[in-house]
């Protein structure tokens, strides 16, 4: 990644969580299967669901009930939706640490970043409550500085707004920082906020290549970012 900054670290690197550097599937589908029996509605199965993350906890749910990846236009009935999303949020509080696993590498490339000095953040779409529970579980709380969540600020990713502004909590410039992502809202909203991004290719992207989306950078294993 230091090619892309004249050879030395960005000052801030701000990470995407499920898909980057959390394997959260295997507990999101769980959540989303127990959420749609308790509805009398068939199982979606992990295979799907992880076509559905990366939009936040509400368009999972709104893509688990209509089994659709884009259900703009086809929206569930509002009850329906608050029944749904209230039944996952039960399901996911009780087991969204049980299978869910840190990519290989992830603590070395934290510890490195961390020893040369260089600010850290995580900015994901996961609602904060869960992101807080999952970076205690995970060990993460100490490399971050700023963690944000989907329901943090008024917009979400693809939008630029938590790039912006964990950017201007830790007082560097979009020219200084590099975003790790898995999806093309990382991908996309680095672009909108005019920093540098890095794409992995192991996460979520909706069945999409992140190449489709032009990131500065691809790597498979997170540890290209420190070799
Ligand atoms: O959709 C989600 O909740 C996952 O979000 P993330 O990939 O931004 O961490
Ligand atoms: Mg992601």
């Amino acid at each position: 990644m230091k090619e892309l900054f004249k050879g030395e670290f960005p000052r801030l690197v701000l990470f995407d969580l499920d898909g980057t550097l959390l394997d959260s599937v295997p507990d999101l589908a769980l959540a989303v299967d127990r959420m749609l029996a308790a509805m009398g509605m068939p199982e979606a199965g992990e295979g799907r669901v992880r076509n559905w993350v990366g939009n936040g906890a509400q368009m999972l749910v709104k893509r688990a009930l209509t089994g659709l990846d884009s259900p703009v236009g086809n929206e569930p009935e509002l009850v329906l939706l608050d029944r749904a999303y209230e039944l996952f949020l039960e399901h996911y509080g009780t087991c969204c640490s049980e299978k869910s696993r840190l990519y290989p590498g992830v603590i070395e490339v934290l510890t490195a970043l961390q020893a040369a000095q260089v600010n850290m953040g995580l900015v994901t779409n996961k609602p904060l409550s869960f992101t807080d529970a999952l970076m205690g579980e995970f060990s993460l709380n100490d490399y971050f500085s700023i963690t944000l969540g989907g329901d943090s600020l008024a917009e979400k990713k693809p939008h630029p707004l938590p790039l912006l502004h964990a950017m201007e909590v830790s007082g560097v410039s979009p020219e200084h920082t590099l975003m790790v992502g898995d999806s093309r809202s990382d991908i996309k909203a680095a672009q909108a906020a005019g920093c540098k991004v890095a794409a992995v290719t192991y996460g979520y992207n909706h069945g999409e290549p992140v190449a489709r989306y032009a990131p500065d950078l691809i790597i498979d294993n997170l540890k290209e970012l420190i070799n």
